[in-house]
């Protein structure tokens, strides 16, 4: 069998399709996109072409190792999700060809079902009790918000008090009946990150993520000393080779790779074996389309210290999509009690709505993430 084709779909909400069609007809899909640089993962995957035309997709180790090494240049955002989609996109191939689900590729489910959470509360964390009950309703109960709004590097008693009482309205609100992440998404600075931690720790959120920037990693070992909230982060790291320095460096208790980000299938399972090594659970990271969260469910089915995952339905960011806007087998993701089965057919299980994606992507919007500015212009984590 040999690779013949490579299709990239951009399509709303913010999502990238590929599809690779084999000599054989079979095809693989995968999710290759980086919020708001899809055009640029669109190219990172056509200059991959040339390694995987005529190739056999069976080989998804050489492959893979040719598309990250190849080139001399590695890792990053756009290469590793470039990597990552065509990973996704092989290992879908591979079980459709043995006619096996990509766990069972693996060496088969260590689990019966898998724990969800849902997002509530927007980019500036709002209306989230009431967000929290509706979401009860349908079977969550663990969920994860935005821990601040714009917070400056150094700032006001005032902006810690305003995150302390959201958290605080929450624990009052539903006691320790649900659980909730604390995501600080980067816009937490170290000088604030120890005052926010030490605050918060008093109502036990299951976890804070990006606690600092990834690229202030150095810090989550210190501020792993001064609190007992588990630290979570990932989404911004790209390959193993990341995740090593910070694995060693301890101060880490969840790792939240991106399916979609940080080289696929193949490189994501290796991350959540180091991880294991190290005590460190497995929560993937997945603020995207069904592809990628069907990735994350076969690491997440096959890894003993998967715990969390991540999905998109009703997030703030699928505006004009919805997770599950382009697949026919919806019945396959059902969320029951807050968690999802293991996806049953062949390959990563995702039957793609193909007219649905083609159509969608003749006017596909190029989403952006909002720039945001402190109250003296200087430009604000988002
Ligand atoms: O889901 C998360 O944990 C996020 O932090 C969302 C962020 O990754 C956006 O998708 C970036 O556009
Ligand atoms: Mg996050």
């Amino acid at each position: 069998m040999k690779i013949i084709k490579l299709t990239t779909y951009r399509v709303p909400p913010r999502w990238m399709l590929l599809k690779i069609e084999t000599d054989e007809g079979v095809v693989g899909w995968g999710e290759p996109v980086i919020e708001g640089r899809a055009r640029t993962v669109e190219t990172a995957v056509q200059e991959m072409e040339p390694y995987l035309i005529g190739q056999d997709p069976s080989r998804i180790n050489d492959l893979w190792q040719t598309m990250y090494r190849a080139g001399f240049y590695r890792g990053g955002a756009i290469l590793m999700s470039a990597i990552a989609g065509i990973d996704q996109a092989l290992w879908d191939i591979k079980g459709k060809v043995l006619g096996k689900p990509v766990y069972e590729l693996l060496g088969g489910l260590v689990r019966d079902r898998m724990k969800m959470y849902s997002w509530v509360g927007g980019d500036r964390p709002s209306d989230i009790i009431e967000q929290i009950r509706t979401l009860q309703k349908g079977g969550f109960n663990t969920f994860k918000m935005n821990g601040t709004e714009e917070l400056g590097m150094l700032d006001t008693s005032a902006k810690v008090d305003e995150a302390v009482r959201r958290v605080a309205e929450i624990r009052e609100a539903f006691g320790t009946t649900i659980e909730f992440g604390l995501d600080f998404h980067g816009r937490v600075a170290a000088p604030m990150a120890k005052t926010l931690l030490r605050e918060l720790e008093q109502f036990r959120p299951l976890f804070v993520e990006e606690p600092v920037l990834a690229e202030q990693a150095e810090y989550y070992p210190r501020l792993a000393e001064m609190t007992s909230i588990p630290l979570a982060a990932g989404e911004r790291m790209y390959s193993r080779f990341e995740f090593k320095n910070v694995f060693a460096a301890g101060g880490l208790s969840i790792v939240q790779p991106d399916l979609s980000h940080a080289g696929g299938i193949t490189e994501c399972l290796k991350i959540a074996s180091m991880a294991e090594a190290y005590d460190i659970t497995l929560a993937p990271h997945c603020p995207l389309g069904p592809v990628a969260l069907a990735a994350c469910l076969h690491v997440d089915f096959v890894s003993y210290n998967a715990v969390l995952q991540e999905q998109s339905m009703g997030i703030h960011y699928n505006k004009g999509g919805e997770l599950l806007d382009y697949v026919v087998n919806k019945e396959d993701f059902k969320i029951v009690d807050g968690f999802c089965n293991p996806l049953p057919k062949p390959g990563l299980g995702v039957v793609v709505d193909e007219e649905r994606v083609i159509e969608a992507s003749k006017n596909a919007p190029d989403w952006r993430n909002p720039v945001w500015r402190h109250e003296d212009g200087s430009v604000a984590e988002w």
